[in-house]
Formats: C-alpha cells, sequence, structure tokens
C-alpha cells in the first residue's frame, strides 16, 4: 500500500470541503487505488497544523475554528516545506496580481517533488507557462481542474476526451455567481446586491464578490484555459470582458420584453491571428444552448473539427463540488 501525504494551503470553505472528502473516502482510496492517503497538514493565513501520521478530523476541524490565529512568524513556505507531504492542494486566496502564497506555495512544492492541485487561479494566471515547465523538470505534476470552472469538465475535457480532435473554438458560462446573480434578478425580481448576498451565504462568490461580478473570475479562467488547452500566451489583461455591475431592473424589463437573457459568456476561438479570447455580457434567446443554463449551474459548447459540437451544461458553482473536483484530480495522480 502506498501512503500519500497530503497538505491543504488555504482552509476556507474549499479547503474544509477537501478535508470533509478526504477523510469520507479513505476506505475507498484504499481499496480502490491501494492508497493511504492522509491528510497530515493544514494551513491558513497565519498558522498550520500539521501532524506526520495525519490529521484527525476533530484536530482539523478545531484548527479551522479558531476565529483567529496569532502564529506572528508564521511561514507558510516553510511549514509545507517541513511537512514533506506528497502532494499539496493550494486553495487559498486569488492574487490575479502577483499570483499570492498560492505561486510561492507550487513553486516550492515542486522544487520539493510535490504534485501540486490547485483550486486557486492566481498563479496560472500569473505564471502556468513557468509552473508547468517547473513540474516537467521535477516531474511531477500540475492538476487544475478546481481552478478552471472546478466541477464543469473543461480542462480535462479539452485535454483528454477531445485529444484526437482539433478544438477551434470554445464558450462557456464559467462563473456560478454571475450566473446565478443575473438569473435572480430576471426570475425572482432581486436587486444586484441582494442576488450578490445571496451567492455570498452559498460560499460561491469571491472572498472580494467584485472579482465575480466584473468579469475577473470569468477572465481568468478563460486566461488559463487558453493557456493550458490552446497553448496560448495571454496575459489576463489581453482578454476584453464586460462586468454584471451596471446591470439594472430597467435592462430586466427590457431583456424580458425582447424574450432575450442575459448571461456572462467567456470564449476563445482559434483565429488566422492566433487565440482571441474575451468576457462579454450577452442578451442571447430561448434557443440558444445556455438559455437553461441558470442559477450556479454553468456549462460549456466546444466546436471541433471532426468530432461536431459538444455541449456540457451542468458542473455549479459550490464548495463542496470544488473540493469533488479537486480529488478527481488526487485520483488522477495516485491511479497513475
Ligand atoms: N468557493 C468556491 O466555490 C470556489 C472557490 N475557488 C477558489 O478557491 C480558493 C478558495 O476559495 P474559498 O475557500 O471560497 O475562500 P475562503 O476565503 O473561504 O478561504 C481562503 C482561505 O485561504 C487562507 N489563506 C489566506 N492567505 C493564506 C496564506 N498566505 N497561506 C495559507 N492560507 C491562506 C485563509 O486563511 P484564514 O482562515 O486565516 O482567513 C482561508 O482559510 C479561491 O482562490 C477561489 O477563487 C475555486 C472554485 C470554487
Ligand atoms: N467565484 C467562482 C467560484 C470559483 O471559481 C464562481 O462563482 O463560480
Amino acid at each position: 500500500m502506498k501512503r500519500w501525504n497530503i497538505v491543504i494551503t488555504g482552509f476556507g470553505s474549499v479547503g474544509k470541503q477537501v478535508a470533509r472528502l478526504l477523510d469520507k473516502r479513505h476506505a475507498y482510496y484504499k481499496e480502490k487505488y491501494k492508497a493511504d492517503v492522509r491528510l497530515v497538514g493544514v494551513a491558513r493565513s497565519a498558522g498550520g497544523c500539521f501532524h506526520p501520521d495525519g490529521l484527525s478530523v476533530p484536530q482539523w476541524e478545531d484548527f479551522a475554528a479558531q476565529r483567529q490565529i496569532t502564529e506572528s512568524s508564521f511561514d507558510g513556505a516553510a511549514f509545507l516545506s517541513d511537512s514533506n507531504a506528497d502532494i499539496l492542494i493550494e486553495a487559498g486566496p486569488t492574487d490575479i496580481q502577483t499570483g499570492g502564497s498560492g505561486l510561492v506555495y507550487i513553486r516550492q512544492a515542486f522544487v520539493q517533488g510535490m504534485h501540486a492541485i490547485t483550486i486557486s487561479k492566481g498563479a496560472l494566471v500569473v505564471d502556468y507557462a513557468g509552473l508547468s515547465k517547473l513540474a516537467k523538470q521535477n516531474n511531477v505534476m500540475l492538476k487544475i481542474s478546481g481552478a478552471t470552472a472546478a466541477a464543469l469538465p473543461t480542462i480535462d475535457l479539452l485535454q483528454y476526451n477531445l485529444a484526437g480532435c482539433e478544438v477551434r473554438a470554445i464558450e462557456g458560462i464559467f462563473t456560478g455567481t454571475t450566473n446565478y446573480v443575473l438569473t435572480r434578478m430576471m426570475e425572482d425580481g432581486l436587486s444586484h446586491e441582494e442576488a450578490i448576498r445571496d451567492a455570498q451565504k452559498l460560499g460561491i462568490a469571491e472572498p472580494d464578490p467584485s472579482y465575480d461580478i466584473d468579469g475577473w473570475d470569468t477572465a481568468c479562467k478563460v486566461t488559463i484555459l487558453a493557456n493550458a488547452a490552446f497553448g496560448a500566451s495571454l496575459q489576463l489583461q489581453d482578454v476584453p470582458k464586460t462586468s454584471v455591475r451596471d446591470v439594472s431592473t430597467d435592462h430586466i424589463s427590457f431583456w424580458k420584453q425582447q424574450g432575450k437573457i442575459p448571461k456572462l459568456i467567456g470564449s476563445i476561438r482559434k483565429t488566422d491571428n492566433g487565440i482571441a479570447a474575451s468576457v462579454e455580457l450577452q442578451a442571447i434567446d430561448t434557443a440558444h444552448p445556455f438559455a437553461h443554463v441558470t442559477g450556479t449551474t454553468k456549462a460549456i459548447r466546444v466546436e471541433t473539427d471532426v468530432m461536431g459540437d459538444l455541449l456540457v451544461v451542468g458542473g455549479k458553482s459550490d464548495p463542496v463540488a470544488a473540493a469533488a473536483a479537486a480529488l478527481k484530480d488526487l485520483e488522477h495522480i495516485i491511479s497513475r
């Protein structure tokens, strides 16, 4: 039986769900993969909790329940390094300017020969190329399902399922929060602010919900997918985007009159000049394949050369679903 030690960095809504699922699936991994998967460490912004034989559920629950951690000299990278883990699961904040702590942790993991599964997006947006090179140099895997719309299959669909064809374009509803906000405004007459508050209660909005509302979250996912699946070298600022911030009740009434439905749609297309990507608020017809993709549900439509067009609807945004997507990546690593 091979032992796999896991460290989770970032222990908020999603990180805790990863820990819960790891506990629930311990026997399943043993039986299916002959893998003894143990959560040995979890880190928050100012402290960590570690046990070399594996943390018990009460241990990590107590740590998560602490309101404030006060290890003034906490060094997350040193914590990760000292853990000697086999796999890092990164679920900290998404920092689109510098890559933030996620970038530091993933680099640290690779140079120490750990695989990395990332749910946060900042590191990938800032340095996908550098990270994938570093992973190859160290013969480890970089898995990114959680960061690329999580429960909605995107990266695996493009890299594995559609490997036998040329993918010419994709478009998708990649952010559950914006889809939820637009749906609640259209169907339930909620104000923008009320709908955002509800999305926050569901645990799916980014800590600063403007990241969702102003299109950054979709732009991050589009940038990462363009670079990872289309071989592009896009920067986040190369992706033009519209915000849903200014959607008013007047807009909602107008769209209703016209029989249109507003959706924030991210797209990537191969053109004669390279890869074009964008994030756009579109008022679509009721016949559009995304017309019935409502609430926190997401969707992707793919155009290929010889496999036709594909549509995947589902994979709602939700902390448990995001954790499960990260653990799909874990299964891919431990089953190699
Ligand atoms: N929520 C969702 O449904 C989804 C979220 N994501 C992405 O997953 C990530 C986490 O989201 P979510 O769980 O909702 O966010 P939360 O805000 O609930 O949790 C963030 C966690 O990161 C910790 N943290 C902050 N800085 C550091 C640091 N330097 N080192 C270690 N930990 C740190 C925080 O610590 P502390 O507890 O001390 O504050 C907190 O535990 C985000 O990047 C988000 O974009 C992706 C898919 C879905
Ligand atoms: N804020 C995102 C969650 C993670 O990517 C969303 O609403 O889908």
